[in-house]
């Protein structure tokens, strides 16, 4: 019988994942063999992957292991690597709770875009503290079937473009990217939010996020948002010195962000493990190599 390596499935208001715990960094996991966990009809499928190791295991992580004891060593679908994700963070820790690694109460987690507070209830929602939004400078132009509109460039440890639209549905099928003028924007790829109101300090969107499509949810994209709408609504927490919380609804589901005077961003959402499995290495091996040649194209 083929070695077997451990797997579960989770998801944060429909963002899905497949989550590979592996506390000394021993399996391989190359893009290729995340693309392949990730393929929804070929594997087991997910919007992206969350290697589970001790910050001490990972080269990335190693000098975060004196403040955060586990790593989330973060893949989109595709298998590249992102410096973020607000809905993964939340099922990280639902799932460091559900492996009897950590119990209900404040937890640390390093991640690529730094260590993460997370505050996890014995069940219900996980709160996490985001860290603060950058607003870098510059007018960019997203365009869709024939409309465009401006987009805000919000960075949450990655990188967010933010427009405001009539209706979401102008957004179109978001299966590939929106074009952006300058073309040359965004050298290392962006996601993109697509946002309408529906009320005072409330927004629904869209996403079409970076290495995984459209998704049913994105906790960054969601507090980029948050950000974008409160400077468009003349609000800013650091001036007023009063938070600013705005309801975030998405295809998956709902997030609450709450900006804080000293712009520390804080996100509210669900987070559910869904199943656990074996993963057969022979048949990872396999779909790995097959993956190869498009992972290398793309
Ligand atoms: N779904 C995530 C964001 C994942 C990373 C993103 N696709 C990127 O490449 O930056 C979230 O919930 O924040």
């Amino acid at each position: 019988m083929s070695t077997r390596i451990a797997f579960l499935k989770a998801h944060g208001t429909e963002n899905d994942f497949v989550i590979v715990p592996d506390p000394e960094n021993s399996v391989d996991l190359p893009p290729a063999a995340v693309a392949a966990l990730c393929d929804r009809r070929a594997g087991i499928g997910g919007d992206g992957l969350l290697h589970v190791v001790r910050s001490a295991a990972h080269p990335e992580a190693r000098e975060m292991a004196g403040e955060a004891e586990w790593f989330m060593d973060y893949r989109n679908g595709d298998g590249s690597v992102a410096e973020m994700c607000g809905n993964g963070v939340r099922a990280f820790a639902r799932y460091l709770q559900h492996a009897g690694h950590v119990t209900a109460g404040e937890l640390a987690v390093a991640t690529r875009g730094g260590v993460k507070t997370v505050h996890l209830a014995k069940d219900g929602d996980v709160t996490v503290r985001m860290g603060r939004a950058v607003l870098p400078e510059g007018e960019v132009t997203v365009s869709v079937d024939g409309r465009s509109w401006p987009a805000r460039n919000v960075n949450m440890g990655n990188p967010h473009a933010v427009a405001f639209v009539e209706d979401l549905a102008h957004a179109g099928s978001l299966f590939t990217a929106p074009p952006f003028a300058p073309a040359s924007a965004y050298p290392d790829g962006v996601n993109v939010e697509f946002v309408v109101d529906r009320g005072p300090r409330h927004v629904a969107m869209r996403v079409h996020e970076r290495g995984s499509g459209e998704t049913r949810s994105c906790g960054t994209g969601a507090c980029a948002v948050a950000v974008a709408t409160a400077r468009r609504d003349g609000a800013d927490p650091a001036v007023t010195g009063t938070p600013v919380t705005y309801t975030v609804d998405l295809p998956g589901g709902r997030l609450v962000i709450t900006e804080h005077p000293d712009g520390e961003i804080e996100m509210t959402g669900p987070a559910e493990i869904v199943a656990e499995g074996q993963i057969d290495a022979d048949w990872l091996e396999r779909a790995t190599a097959a993956k190869t040649p498009e992972v290398r194209n793309a």
